[in-house]
């Protein structure tokens, strides 16, 4: 199979260069007038699929609000990924995954191994048990032309205090992470698989994402208060391998079809116009 990274640049090329997640918050799903159960997980994920995932790069479905309905909702999730995956749209699911290497072994099998029921394009990895500890991960995902995206600055306001701290080499943890996936990498064209996570709201940090070689996920935007404007603070001048993200900011327009869609074109456009993307 062609590598994620290939797949990816094509799709962000062919569909624009946007992630929407699907995120049935409780609150969402009384906003939609859907019951917080199971029914209405599983209306809630088919609305998006079939309104969006003909016209999206990249879905990402939030495991936590399927995992919080127990194993049904695990398999809402699979059913979920699947329509996805007919609809055309790469599928991101996010789940921050990490552990020691032995286990991750076994989550590479869980979500990136085609065999398996929750296989999917790409997922979400955390860091903190060391980046090398997730590199059953980036083998299977080589393996099988899947993806990872491993945190680095991520959105929220309490990461700072962990990912800005330096180790003995003066290097932050974030750069640490940076710079270990950007050698997964090296020399991979048109976009390597191994992506990084960086908040849309985190502002110019002094990071060097200069060589990174792989996509970088932009969450944060519009319901966490990022703006599309800000991608080019965060990310400097070269912003071509940047993924932005939405979830609540796209999925208060629905449950209605058009109104879902009105919301990723003025994002896509919003996006393009800070990205400097014409496709
Ligand atoms: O740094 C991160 C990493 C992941 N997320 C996830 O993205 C969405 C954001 O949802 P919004 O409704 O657009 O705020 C959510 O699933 C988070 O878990 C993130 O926000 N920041």
């Amino acid at each position: 199979m062609e590598s994620f990274g290939t797949r990816l640049y094509r799709a962000m090329a062919e569909r624009g260069p946007l992630c929407v997640g699907i995120d049935p918050h409780p609150a969402l799903l009384a906003r939609w007038g859907l019951p917080d159960d199971l029914t209405g997980l599983a209306r809630f994920s088919e609305i998006v699929v079939d309104a969006l995932g003909d016209r999206l790069a990249v879905c990402k479905p939030q495991s936590a609000f399927f995992e919080r309905f127990g194993a049904q909702g695990v398999a809402v999730l699979e059913s979920t990924i699947r329509q996805l995956r007919d609809s055309g749209a790469l599928v991101l699911l996010d789940v921050k995954r990490g552990d020691i290497g032995s286990t991750v072994s076994a989550y590479a099998s869980a979500y990136l191994e085609p065999s398996s029921p929750l296989y999917v394009d790409a997922i979400t990895a955390s860091p903190y048990l060391g980046v090398g500890a997730l590199a059953p991960m980036f083998d299977t995902a080589a393996a099988h032309g899947g993806g990872v995206f491993v945190l680095a600055l991520t959105s929220n306001p309490e990461g700072s205090s962990v990912q800005h701290a330096r180790g003995a080499d003066g290097r932050t943890v974030a750069q640490t992470v940076i710079d270990e996936i950007s050698q997964l990498n090296a020399g991979a064209q048109p976009l390597g698989s191994f992506g990084l996570v960086v908040g849309a709201t985190v502002g110019d940090t002094g990071h060097d994402l200069s060589r990174v070689g792989g996509p970088l996920l932009a969450p944060g935007l519009g319901a966490q208060g990022g703006t599309a404007a800000d991608l080019r603070t965060v990310f400097g001048r070269d912003l071509s391998a940047v993924l932005p993200s939405y979830s609540r900011e796209v999925l208060n327009a629905g449950p209605d079809a058009a109104g879902l869609r009105a919301a990723v074109d003025r994002v896509l456009a919003d996006c393009r116009a800070a990205l400097g993307s014409g496709s």
